[in-house]
């Protein structure tokens, strides 16, 4: 679904993204990993058309994406910190966005809506939400278009255990229905039992792309949590 080519993006001096190439597939729950500032968000940008890479390409379902923005529409976003008009009440943004994805909204997915009770909520403000609350509407409205693509940055950080919870169900109910998935977090033992493939990154270059049940085979470690820091510390020693 998502193939990435020799992508490289540079911030002044500063690479961000060192030749990155991956084949992303549908039917799948990716993980993102990798230490804070080693490049995931800017890759996820460069998906989205937010970061322009300086070289190198992106297609989505073998279109090539760069100029293009319909594409956009395939694709649902969750971003590690959603911003919103503050001043706007949360059902005044769901109107607002549902009114501008216009033709999109006859196959609305509302199962986080009422999942996370945003019905009571729909007069507050969004300056006044708590971090997990604006999570919350951020999940509501990635899940909300239907799009056969999801990039979760973050997903379950800041919400409580049901609603983290209810969130994974979701995540994986969508992947049954043949979607990609492509998740960034920090908390591996929250991606252990739902993820399919890793790919971990280190100062702006993919170190591996590899299923889970081939890193647990390599690493000989059941979990995630473990197989993670075990190559870590491995290439630590050999460096
Ligand atoms: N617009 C920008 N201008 C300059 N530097 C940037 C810009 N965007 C990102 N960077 C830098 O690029 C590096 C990678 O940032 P990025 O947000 O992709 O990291 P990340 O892997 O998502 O980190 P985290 O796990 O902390 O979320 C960081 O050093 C960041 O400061």
């Amino acid at each position: 679904m998502i193939g990435i080519e020799g992508i490289n993006k540079a911030f002044g001096k500063f690479e961000v993204l060192k030749n990155i190439n991956l084949d992303l597939g549908g039917d799948n729950i990716i993980a993102l990993i990798g230490a804070n500032a080693c490049g995931k968000t800017t890759l996820i940008k460069t998906i989205l058309g937010m970061v322009i890479p300086d070289s190198g390409k992106i297609s989505i379902n073998g279109i090539e994406i760069s100029n293009q923005w319909q594409y956009r529409k395939l694709i649902g976003y969750m971003p590690q910190i959603g911003r919103y008009p503050e001043n706007m009440r949360v059902g005044q943004v769901l109107e607002m966005i549902t009114d501008l994805r216009g033709s999109e909204t006859q196959n609305m997915d509302e199962e986080l809506y009422e999942g996370f009770k945003l019905k009571d909520i729909l007069d507050k403000k969004m300056g006044t939400l708590s971090g997990g609350t604006r999570q919350k509407v951020s999940a509501h409205l990635a899940f909300l278009f239907n799009s056969p693509i999801l990039i979760l940055d973050e997903p379950t950080a800041g919400l409580d255990p049901l609603s983290s919870f209810l969130l994974k169900e979701k995540i994986r109910t969508e992947k049954e229905k043949g979607k990609l998935i492509l998740i960034t977090s920090h908390i591996l033992s929250e991606l252990d039992d739902i993820v399919s493939q890793i790919i971990y990154m280190e100062e702006g270059e993919v170190i591996f792309d590899k299923s889970i049940h081939q890193l647990k085979e390599d690493t000989q470690k059941s979990r995630l949590s473990e197989a993670i820091p075990h190559l870590m510390k491995l290439k630590l020693e050999k460096a």
